[in-house]
């Protein structure tokens, strides 16, 4: 069932800038400048009237996702990995984990890099290296100055992510908020309460459903889709990081920090692929018919009271069969120390000795029946 390590491979590998940005509800294809294509957001699985629709658009996307690696061309290929985030003292280190454990379980042979404010304590950063994450220290990203309409710490914590942008050392990454697990696993979902600020929520619109409660003509276009940015495909870039870091400060801050801005500075170029890979759990109780859990490949535990580390079942919503399974899943992958780093490298180093030791073996018997000449088996230190 864990296809994960197939598919993040596929992510990674395929060239963001190939092709045309389809963008289905706005009905156009945009050319991918190479330069401007660095954020793949996830979107939900096609229903099949929409399949029906755009097959041909869908098609291209799935070639997309399923074009095989490419091989690689020079000496230094740029390398590619997956990146999360982690700010402050508290338990998001135990998401992390988490998360690390996750990636390994679906063998994926990419590494996680945590980008860390200079708030998280060495016991945490050394906890992050034990689990063989590569741990890189940016710094603080303020909003603008006056336009904080919400707590301080919550911008300086959301809008710190953009500084991935700038791990220029590696040509493509998955960025994965802390509280998500890659076992299987986006487009927003605007039915919740969260989004009581926003015209989607008082109109009862939701790009999940968008035949559902048709737009209001009064109210001009229909806005504009919009990512979950808990998960996203990212080319670093540093023209591009800088530009992020310009606009930012000519912007007003909204109540969904970085997750707005990012949609609205990639607004033309971002192209969507399936919801598998970003299972916002809202989506469960909201949008049930949009989701196949069997073969969902990302799940966000973004919803109120559904972080596994602090799961009480207590909230709304919270004491569902599905949410029970999922915050389980969790707790096994978290749980299991066979995919503690250590372990994993201790196992791995056996499978290579026994492997070493069936060659020689092999080559052993080969030699005595004389079909090749015997060698020995290097050391194994
Ligand atoms: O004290 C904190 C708070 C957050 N985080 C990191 O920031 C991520 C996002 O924070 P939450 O998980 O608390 O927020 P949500 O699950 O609601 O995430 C969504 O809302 C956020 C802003 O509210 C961001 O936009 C985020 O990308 C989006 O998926 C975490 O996963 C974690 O990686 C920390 O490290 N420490
Ligand atoms: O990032 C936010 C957050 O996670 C909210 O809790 C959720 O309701 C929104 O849909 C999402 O965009």
């Amino acid at each position: 069932m864990h296809t994960g390590g197939r598919n993040d491979r596929h992510l990674l590998e395929s060239p963001v800038s190939e092709g045309l940005v389809y963008v289905p509800q706005l009905r156009v294809a945009l050319p991918l400048k190479p330069s401007t294509a660095s954020l793949v957001p996830f979107f939900q699985k096609p229903t099949d009237k929409w399949l029906l629709k755009h097959h041909q658009s869908y098609y291209h996307f799935n070639r997309f996702l399923q074009k095989p690696p490419q091989p690689a061309k020079a000496a230094s290929v740029p390398s590619r990995a997956f990146v999360t985030f982690l700010a402050g003292n508290g338990d998001y280190v135990k998401g992390v984990v988490g998360l690390a454990k996750g990636l390994r379980k679906v063998k994926s042979k990419y590494p996680l890099v945590v980008a860390i404010l200079p708030d998280v304590p060495g016991e945490h950063r050394q906890i992050l290296v034990s689990q063989g994450c590569t741990v890189k220290e940016i710094e603080p990203v303020y909003p603008p100055e006056n336009q904080t309409q919400f707590a301080m710490a919550y911008y300086v914590i959301n809008y710190s992510k953009l500084r991935i942008w700038e791990f220029v050392e590696y040509s493509k990454m998955i960025y994965l908020d802390g509280d998500i697990q890659y076992f299987y696993a986006v487009m927003d979902c605007f039915c919740e309460k969260t989004w009581s600020h926003s015209p989607q929520y008082k109109f009862g619109y939701c790009q999940q459903c968008p035949d559902k409660v048709k737009w209001p003509a009064e109210l001009g276009p229909k806005p504009a889709l919009y990512f979950n940015a808990g998960m996203f495909v990212y080319e670093p870039n540093l023209s591009t990081y800088h530009d992020l870091l310009k606009t930012l400060k000519t912007t007003p801050t909204t109540p969904f920090a970085e997750q707005d801005f990012l949609n609205m500075f990639f607004r033309n170029i971002y192209r969507p692929i399936p919801p598998i890979y970003n299972l916002v759990l809202a989506l469960l109780w909201r949008h049930p018919e949009n989701i196949d859990l069997e073969n969902v490949k990302v799940v966000h535990y973004c919803a109120a009271g559904s972080k596994p580390w602090r799961y009480t079942g207590e909230e709304v919503n919270m004491d569902r069969e599905d949410i029970k399974i999922l915050v389980k899943k969790w707790w096994d992958i978290y749980d299991d120390e066979s995919l503690d780093y250590k372990n994993t490298v201790a196992s791995r180093n056996a499978e290579a000795g026994a492997e070493q030791r069936n060659l020689q073996a092999f080559l052993e018997a080969l030699s005595e029946v004389g079909v090749v000449p015997c060698v020995t088996a290097p050391s194994a230190a």
